[in-house]
């Protein structure tokens, strides 16, 4: 199996208050996981852990590659080039129009080529089904569902084996917040790792997959198999 995360024996504390102990994960390449649990059971902590926005107290991040617990200030970019993060509030440049926020994230990461970006732009926009005009917009004059699916193309801009998402749909109604998961299964049939954190436990309905419920520093793996195994018996 290709793995694009393992976490061994991860121990995460603050200040003395231990969030996670001995957590031992893997997540493959093809995998779609939720992450579950109340407010402060650990859930964005988790996904900072992968992309080297906080480190363990001990035990061994590897993610695509990079072993992140160990991970030098030098190689961090390469490793956020290697997925795309995804947050609850966008966070679009609010000054730019959408090709700038998409070549923006391009130019950062080496692009250089003007045609080859411009085509990316068009191809990320129908990637995430909005018409090829919003890319003169400004986000103020996007709805949020749809400032979000720019902030998913910005994610998809270096075709990355992982996409964390945090809270992804949590200011979004619940209508825009089910187009938001569809979009998220499309890019996961693709072939590109999900992982996401979020309280709409409905997301199991709609698209039954992995969850690993984070509670009272344990994480409850339940298996996709077991998911759907549960709905069927309407637990
Ligand atoms: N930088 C930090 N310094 C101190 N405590 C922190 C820090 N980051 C998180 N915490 C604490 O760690 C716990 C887990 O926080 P985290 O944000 O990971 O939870 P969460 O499950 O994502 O919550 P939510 O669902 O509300 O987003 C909380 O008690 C939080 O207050």
């Amino acid at each position: 199996m290709n793995q694009v995360v393992s976490l061994r024996n991860i121990k995460i504390s603050f200040e003395g208050a231990i969030i996670f102990n001995d957590v031992n994960i893997d997540v493959a390449s093809s995998e779609f996981v939720y992450l579950l649990g109340p407010t402060g059971s650990g859930k964005s902590s988790l996904l900072k852990l992968l992309y080297a926005d906080l480190l363990p107290a001990s035990g061994k991040v590897k993610v695509n590659g990079f072993q992140v617990n160990e991970i030098s200030d030098k190689d961090v970019p390469f490793l956020r080039r290697s997925l795309g993060v995804i947050f609850q509030d966008f966070e679009l440049l609010t000054d730019r129009t959408v090709e700038e926020n998409l070549h923006f994230v391009m130019k950062a990461t080496g692009w250089k080529n003007e045609v080859k970006m411009r085509n990316k732009v068009d191809e990320l926009l129908e990637k995430v089904h909005l018409p090829k005009l919003t890319k003169e917009k400004m986000p103020h004059q996007l709805s949020g569902g749809e400032q979000q699916r720019v902030a998913i193309a910005r994610a998809l801009v270096n075709s990355p084996k992982l996409i964390l998402a945090d809270e992804p749909t949590g200011n979004l109604d619940p209508k825009v917040s089910r187009s938001i998961l569809q979009l998220f299964k499309e890019i996961n049939e693709e072939g590109t790792c999900v992982i996401m954190a979020t309280h709409q436990h409905s997301f199991l309905k709609l698209n039954p997959e992995r969850a690993l419920i984070c509670e009272k520093g344990i994480i409850k793996d339940i298996s996709k198999q077991q998911v759907q195994q549960r709905l069927e018996l309407g637990k």
